[in-house]
């Protein structure tokens, strides 16, 4: 083997960013007057599940958009699954999907309807088996032939992950996965999306403003305060870095801006 050929086979970071599922280069978004994200980098490899942290108007929906290839970049760089966003965005869209409760489906079409629009639209192969084993999963089946909207938030949220699994991404992006679900409907839903993870080595990146579901589902926190990454770590070090036992706690300490008070004091 040549000194050249070692070189060509020794990883680069670039290596790295291309092999991560989300790589997010100095990521600038302004809207007129507003720097709704204002210079993010960070790189999530595959098989992770990350939280969004931040306050109203932090970023957090903006970064997603683009991550998707739906809101272009001021200036920056995105990846997805090796793949620049949104040139490229053929190559991954069908490989990713998103889930949020703010985003309703057609309300007249039955659950059934809407799941085989949206499975065809992603070319699903064997679309009535999967949506079988979806209805399965997500215990569909006692309203899959009733119109979407006459079913309950929680039905609806369960109907959401359904649709947002129908593709079996590889990247799953949630925006508040269990707003309005009640405790136990919530808790159901984040053991679902574990165990999809686990089983499919799937990439997870979640928004959310419920702490404890970030604390129990998250393997690394990044916190966004007006367009800005302010931290970014594992919850357990995140939480020793504020001194604080809980992430609500850090929260507060970010959005009231004591976070540099917080971390003096647990050095
Ligand atoms: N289309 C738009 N046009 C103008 N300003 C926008 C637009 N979308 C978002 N913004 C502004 O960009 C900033 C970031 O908004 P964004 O929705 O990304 O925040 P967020 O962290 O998702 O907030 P929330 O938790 O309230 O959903 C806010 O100041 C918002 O008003």
């Amino acid at each position: 083997m040549t000194g050249n050929d070692n070189a060509s086979s020794r990883p680069t970071v670039a290596d790295g960013i291309s092999s991560a599922a989300i790589a997010v280069d100095r990521l600038v978004k302004v809207y007129k007057q507003t720097r709704a994200v204002d210079g993010i980098s960070f790189s999530l490899p595959r098989g992770s599940i990350t939280g969004l942290l931040g306050g109203n108007g932090a970023g957090k929906t903006t970064t997603i958009a683009m991550i998707m290839g739906l809101v272009l970049p001021t200036s920056g760089r995105v990846r997805v699954l090796g793949h620049a966003m949104p040139e490229q965005s053929a190559e991954v869209l069908g490989r990713m999907n998103f889930e949020s409760p703010y985003v309703d489906m057609p309300m007249r079409l039955t659950v059934r309807q809407n799941l085989t629009i949206f499975g065809k639209l992603y070319a699903v192969k064997d679309l009535a088996d999967r949506i079988s084993k979806l209805a399965a999963e997500l215990d569909l089946n006692d309203f899959i032939d009733r119109a979407n909207g006459k079913l309950s938030a929680g039905q609806k949220t369960r109907v959401a992950l359904a649709k947002a699994l129908i593709n079996q991404p590889e990247l799953l992006l949630l925006d508040e996965p269990t707003a309005s679900l009640d405790p136990d409907t919530a808790d159901w839903v984040r053991a679902h999306l574990e165990r999809y993870r686990k089983d499919n080595n799937a990439t997870i990146l979640l928004a959310s403003h419920n702490m404890l579901e970030v604390e129990r589902l998250c393997d690394r926190v990044i916190i966004m305060k007006r367009g800005r990454v302010e931290d970014d770590d594992t919850p357990d070090a995140i939480m020793a870095r504020y001194n604080r036992t809980t992430l609500e706690e850090v929260f507060l300490d970010v959005a009231r801006g004591r976070s540099n008070g917080a971390k003096e004091g647990a050095r």
